[in-house]
This record gives structure tokens, sequence and C-alpha cells, in this order.
């Protein structure tokens, strides 16, 4: 018979907690072309964002994308960076979301809470090892969409179980699933919408929920998003006890030439002022935190579209971000998933 192994010679392991990451899409270290390109690229040459074949995308990418695009989008960071951190707001918001979180699990010492971004730092891999470290057996992944889409939801999934790849006591890996339709949810955009508009001194006529685009040839072949925007906007709808005129679902931020889910925010704001509406509020319920998307493409950019087409009054609703009815949300989804470990 053999000698047991000396147990002297096994590394000492942290055991028994329970982590939590939150994970978001990510963000440039800095609005310059070099942070702007490495983050794009890394975006972009994901295969869930961008599913062309390689040998027709590379060479777009590489050869037109890169050297432009780094430039245009840096100079809309540094609308919206978030100049007292040095950061993006996106960073700021997720910080601070995982900041309460933790908070709100001070008297459950085996929760840990942390966070991660799908492209840039900090790393779904490195956070995931960190957690692995201090002794989590069990860790929950949280990507940051109400509404399922490949381009986010999948790929922040498949980055944590292939940081799973090079470990060898793997911990148990939970994912949270989309939660476009929890009542807890459409309350929280309720009240969010109540709130800001009963601070304005005008009402809007209509009110956009607009949501980030995908290409329609991903709907195609079988998304869930498109159904799960329309049915996250009808529950709020009903919520609100407003008629379908009131409250239009759209698609913002197309990217490239192909046709993506209609209609378009920006050519519908256009429309909008054309035909004779003098007031409209957006608000973005598929962002969890405010960013690039809502407060430069649209606080900043459909606004002027829609000022200089007409237009006399735009308001945009922020996003829950981490406000007390933001983090009722994220904190009723993470106990909700964490049961049967807590
Ligand atoms: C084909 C390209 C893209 C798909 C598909 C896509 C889907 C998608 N994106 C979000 C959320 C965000 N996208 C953000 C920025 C952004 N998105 C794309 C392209 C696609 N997105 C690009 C190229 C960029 C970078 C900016 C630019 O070059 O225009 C952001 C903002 C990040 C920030 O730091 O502020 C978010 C958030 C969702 C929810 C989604 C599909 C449902
Ligand atoms: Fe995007
Ligand atoms: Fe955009």
């Amino acid at each position: 018979m053999t000698a047991a192994p000396n147990a002297a010679a096994h590394p000492s392991v942290q055991f028994g907690k329970i982590g939590v990451l939150l994970v978001n899409l990510g963000t440039p270290d800095g609005t310059d072309f070099a942070s702007m390109r490495r983050y794009l690229k890394e975006f972009l040459s994901d295969r869930r964002v961008i599913e062309w074949s390689r040998l027709f995308w590379y060479p777009i990418l590489y050869g037109i994308v890169l050297n432009t695009r780094p430039r245009k989008v840096g100079k809309a960071y540094e609308l919206i960076w978030n100049e007292e951190r040095n950061e993006s707001w996106l960073r700021t918001y997720t910080r601070n979301q995982a900041q309460l979180m933790a908070e709100s699990f001070a008297d459950q010492s085996q929760v840990i809470v942390d966070w991660a971004m799908r492209y840039g730092q900090p790393s779904i891999a490195s956070r995931m090892e960190a957690l692995q470290k201090e002794g989590c057996e069990r860790i929950l992944v949280f990507p940051l969409y109400p509404q399922y889409a490949a381009a986010t939801t999948a790929t922040v999934n498949d980055k944590a179980f292939e940081a799973l790849l090079k470990m060898r006591w793997q911990p148990a890996l939970r994912t949270v699933p989309p939660y476009h339709d929890d009542p807890v949810y459409i309350d929280a955009l309720a009240a969010s919408i109540g709130r800001h508009l009963a601070t304005l001194d005008w009402e809007p006529e209509v009110v956009l929920a607009s949501f980030h685009g995908i290409p329609k040839s991903y709907f195609d072949l079988g998304d869930p998003y498109y159904c799960q925007c329309q049915k996250t906007a009808r529950l709020l709808r009903e919520k609100l006890g407003w008629p379908k005129e009131k409250l239009m679902v759209t698609f913002q931020s197309r990217f490239g030439p192909e046709e993506w889910l209609q209609p378009y925010t920006d050519a519908t704001v256009e429309k909008l002022a054309k035909d004779g509406v003098k007031r409209i509020a957006v608000i973005n319920p598929g962002f969890v935190s405010d960013c690039l998307e809502t407060l430069e493409e649209i606080a900043g950019q459909a606004a002027e579209s829609f000022l200089h087409s007409g237009g006399e009054k735009f308001a945009h609703i922020p996003c829950l971000n981490d406000s007390p009815e933001g983090m009722a949300v994220l904190n009723h989804v993470v106990r909700r998933e964490l049961k049967g470990w807590l």
C-alpha cells in the first residue's frame, strides 16, 4: 500500500464563502487613442458581438474600424467622462453597486460581493480567481442586463466558465437569468419615471423606452432580446396605466451597415419633432447604469436632434444606477438566485 500524501505539502486553502460577481459591459481605461483602441479591439473581436466570418470582419476591423473609431468614440467619451474619478460612469456606478450590495450583506459575512467588466479591467477571470482565493466555493455571476442577448449575457457567462478552465479546484458557478419581467424591476422603473417627471414643469406627450439594438439577423436566429424588451415595456405601460402611444419602444446605438431592430431611436426622435410633437422624455430600461450610450447618445445627441427638428422640451430619465430603487432591484434578484446557497 502507498503512504498517505503528506498533508503539510498541501497548500493552505480558504473555504466556506460565497461570491457574488456583478459584471457589466466594459469601459476603456482612458479617452486617449491607445486606450480606446485596446478596448474596442477586445470588444469588437468578440464572436458573440460580431457574428460575421472572421475572414470578412478582421480586414474591416483592423484596416478601418480600429484606425478611425477610437478617435471618434474617444471624443464622445470625453464629453461624459467622470472627471472626479478619472473613469467612465459605467465603472463608477458598477463599483458603487458592488459596494452598496456588500453593505446589504453586512450580517452575512460569508458573502463577498465583487465586480468586473467583460471588456477591459477588472477582468472577469482576475476577479473570479480573487474570489476563489478568498475562499469562495460558490460564485454567482450576475450579467448586469435585464434583457438577455447573446451579445451581452451569454458572452459574460462564456468568460466566467472559461475562467474555470484554468482552476484545479473549481468553485460551483451559477449565473443570474434575465429579469426583464420581474415586478420589482418594473416597479423601480415606474417609480423612477414618476419621480423624474415630477421634477419637470412640463409633461411629455410621448415617452420613448429606448433599448440598445442588435442586428435583426440575431433576432431571426432566435435571440429572445427583442421579445424581452417588448415585455418590459408592456409591463411598464400597464404599471403606469398609460396607453400604447404614450410609451413607445425604440432601439438605439446601431453599428455597421446591417439592418438592426426597428424602430430606430434617432429616426423616431426626429420624426416625432417633424410631426409636431413638442415635448418628449426618454428612458433606457435596458441599461442598468448610465454610460456612453445613454449620456452621450440620448441625453446629448438625441436631445440636440429633437430640439433642432422643431421639438421644444426634452428630458432624459437617468438609469436606475446606484439609486435606492436600483439597488432594491439588484439586491432582490441576487437574494432570489442565492436561494439554497444561503
Ligand atoms: C455589433 C455590435 C454591437 C452589438 C451587437 C451590441 C449590443 C449591445 N451593447 C449593449 C450595451 C452597451 N454597448 C455599449 C457600447 C458599444 N456597443 C457597441 C457595439 C455593439 N453593441 C460598440 C462598438 C460600443 C462602443 C462605443 C462605440 O464604438 O460606439 C455600451 C457603453 C459602454 C460604456 O463604457 O459606456 C453599453 C452599456 C447592449 C445592452 C447590447 C445588446 C443588447
Ligand atoms: Fe453595445
Ligand atoms: Fe453609441
